[in-house]
């Protein structure tokens, strides 16, 4: 089994004031600086981390509508570069693809998997987040294909990925990879027009197929000929392989691999690629694997998880005030990263997500970078813009569900905000995997309420290292400061009344829905849940209605609230609405049907 040996130094320098404020406010700050080329005892640093670390070299000054600023962070970070000796240039790789690697040196994951992956074996591999694992399945499974007889028309490859962003993503990079070979790839995802990629797919079949499995059943079972094409399979990828292989995908995935041709007759390679691989997910895989895979991972011995190496913080801060702290988190970063800080606050249901997209929005213009908004009620374009938007924006906040916790690069994310309880520890570490990509730096801030805080004592979370937020100003941490806290409630309060109450009411309803799954670890009565919705409904999502938000009896019996006491409980409305098309619920995972939508 690898196992990386990293170094140990910082590839950034501490966070240095350059000079003593002058006024109230801190006038300028020097953020980390890249260690020299000479000093890295491996890879230089990449264009992409280059970029970044000039990014986070800027002079900063605060703006004179800022709060009083932060702290400096004097970086407590060991932010490791992921990066090993070895050059593409000297791996036994084509000249095709030689041509197609912008980076320099292969990743410690890519080294680490290479020589294994060209000989065809299947492997399982995990390493950290934003260290490069695309590229590391992507290049040997093309490499064998550049090498091998292949059927004409045929798919020779096949990258499941659990969401639509993502797969998009997938095929970017597999496009310029791909650029010098006779390779063409193409994507199937839900969310898209079904006729348009039936057609685009069985008229001129791509060599790589990058595929949510929701759609691609949807294709096997009903697009003419789409089965035939796979006959010839020489790789099957599955990115993010352990949500893959949960429960809410199971079935479909169940079902692609019986449309698969035989493995005993028609040889294929395996790459199970992911952050987080489980001990129940190791046992699952074997069922995707050969008996002689091999299972690869680049975290150290001593490495208890995947993220400890971002710097994270935690606020106990009520219900009420969640949104108002994740606002003077906003403020704080854009002070310390002036003209370029990008959040992304991640919220664990779309009607949550539109809440606080709605309420932010309505603050004075000017008050945050522009806000982008993601989740899985907002049309396939929309979500594509957005991303796209975020991407390419030098200072944004990005508002989104889950939809985008896992694999998505968004370049020169500073700080993921988590207000609210995280779906699990897995789901926390791949959305904080969304800052510190590829050797830059970033942060994590998660805000509970006193009784989601047992979430801070689950095993994996206990042992990342998360330090309190504290409460005057500390060096090297976000703070928040009574008076900070009031000043942010006070913007909030003044935007609540503006936000529709439709948007309200459906925040409220997803409240008691997400809220419901996890009354075991919040200690509530089903009575507590009610009463605690109640109390959120007013205070944070600044209902004044003399009626609480109605709720209709089919809603209230999926959530097993039936007979508690304190709903506004409604007869359902006779015509079932209309859902979304059957392909743009597909990724909405069995396993989670009671939780409301993300
Ligand atoms: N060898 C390399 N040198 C420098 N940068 C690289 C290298 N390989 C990949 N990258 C860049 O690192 C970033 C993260 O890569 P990628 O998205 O593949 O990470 P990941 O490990 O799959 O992350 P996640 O776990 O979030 O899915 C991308 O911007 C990619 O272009």
């Amino acid at each position: 089994m690898f196992r990386a040996v990293k170094a140990t130094t910082s590839i950034f320098a501490r966070f240095q004031p350059l000079h003593s404020p002058s006024t109230m406010l801190p006038a300028a700050t020097k953020m980390p600086a890249t260690r020299s080329r000479r000093s890295r005892p491996r890879g230089p640093p990449t264009a992409r981390s280059m970029a970044s670390a000039a990014t986070a070299t800027a002079t900063v000054t605060t703006a004179a509508s800022a709060p009083a600023a932060p702290a400096r962070p004097q970086s407590p970070t060991r932010n490791e570069a992921h990066f090993s000796a070895r050059r593409f240039a000297d791996a036994p790789i084509s000249a095709a693809s030689k041509q197609g690697i912008k980076h320099e040196f292969l990743s410690d994951v890519q080294e680490a998997t290479l020589d294994s992956a060209l000989k065809g074996l299947d492997l399982l591999v995990q390493a950290k987040t934003g260290t490069g694992k695309t590229l590391a399945f992507l290049l040997p499974a093309v490499e064998r294909l550049s090498q091998m007889e292949l059927a004409n028309r045929k798919i020779s490859m096949l990258v499941l990925s659990p969401t639509r962003e993502l797969a998009l993503q997938i095929e970017e990079e597999a496009q310029a990879l791909i650029a010098h070979h006779p390779f063409k790839v193409s994507h199937a995802i839900g969310g898209t027009n079904m006729n348009a990629s039936a057609k685009r797919i069985t008229e001129n079949p791509p060599r790589i197929l990058i595929a949510t499995p929701g759609r691609l059943v949807d294709h096997l079972e009903n697009t003419h000929g789409f089965v035939h094409l796979f006959s010839d399979l020489k790789v099957i990828v599955y990115d993010e392989a352990d949500r893959l292989l949960d429960q809410g995908f199971r079935r479909e995935l169940d079902k692609i691999l019986g449309y698969m041709p035989d493995k005993t007759k028609v040889k294929r390679q395996a790459l199970l690629f992911s952050a987080t691989v489980s001990e129940e997910v190791k046992v699952v895989a074997k069922g995707a694997l050969a008996s002689n895979y091999k299972f690869i991972s680049t975290l150290r011995e001593d490495e208890i998880n995947t993220h400890e190496h971002v710097p994270q913080q935690s606020m106990i801060v009520p219900f009420s005030q969640q949104l108002a702290a994740t606002l003077a988190f906003l403020q704080q970063d854009r002070i310390l990263h002036n003209g370029a800080s990008k959040a992304i606050i991640f919220l664990p249901t779309a009607r949550l997500v539109g809440f606080y997209y709605e309420a932010l929005s309505k603050l004075p213009k000017g008050s945050l970078p522009p806000l982008y908004e993601i989740h899985s009620r907002k049309s396939q374009p929309a979500r594509i813009k957005a991303a796209d938007q975020f991407k390419d924006s030098k200072e944004g906040v990005l508002i989104s569900s889950d939809v985008t916790a896992r694999g998505m690069d968004f370049p020169g994310v500073t700080l993921i905000l988590q207000p609210g309880l995280p779906p699990n520890s897995e789901q926390y570490i791949h959305r904080l995997g969304r800052t510190a990509r590829a050797g830059a730096s970033g942060r994590g801030i998660l805000i509970l309420d006193r009784d989601e805080s047992f979430f801070l004592r689950d095993r994996t979370i206990a042992g990342l290292g998360i330090t309190p937020v504290p409460q005057v100003a500390t060096p090297g941490l976000y703070h928040l400061t009574d008076a900070e806290l009031s000043s942010a409630a006070a913007e909030i309060s003044k935007v609540l009344p503006l936000v529709s109450v439709e948007t309200k009411a459906q925040a409220y309803r997803a409240f008691l829905g997400v809220y419901q799954t996890s009354i075991k670890g919040l200690g509530w009565t089903k009575s507590d849940l009610v009463a605690a919705a109640n109390t959120f409904v007013r205070t944070a999502l600044g209902w004044t209605e003399p009626e609480l938000p109605s709720i209709e009896k089919k809603t209230v019996g999926k959530m097993n609230l039936k007979g508690i006491p304190g709903l506004n409980v409604v007869a359902n409305t006779v015509k079932e609405p209309r859902g979304p098309p059957r392909q743009q619920q597909q990724q909405q995972p069995r396993a989670q049907a009671q939780r409301p939508r993300n």
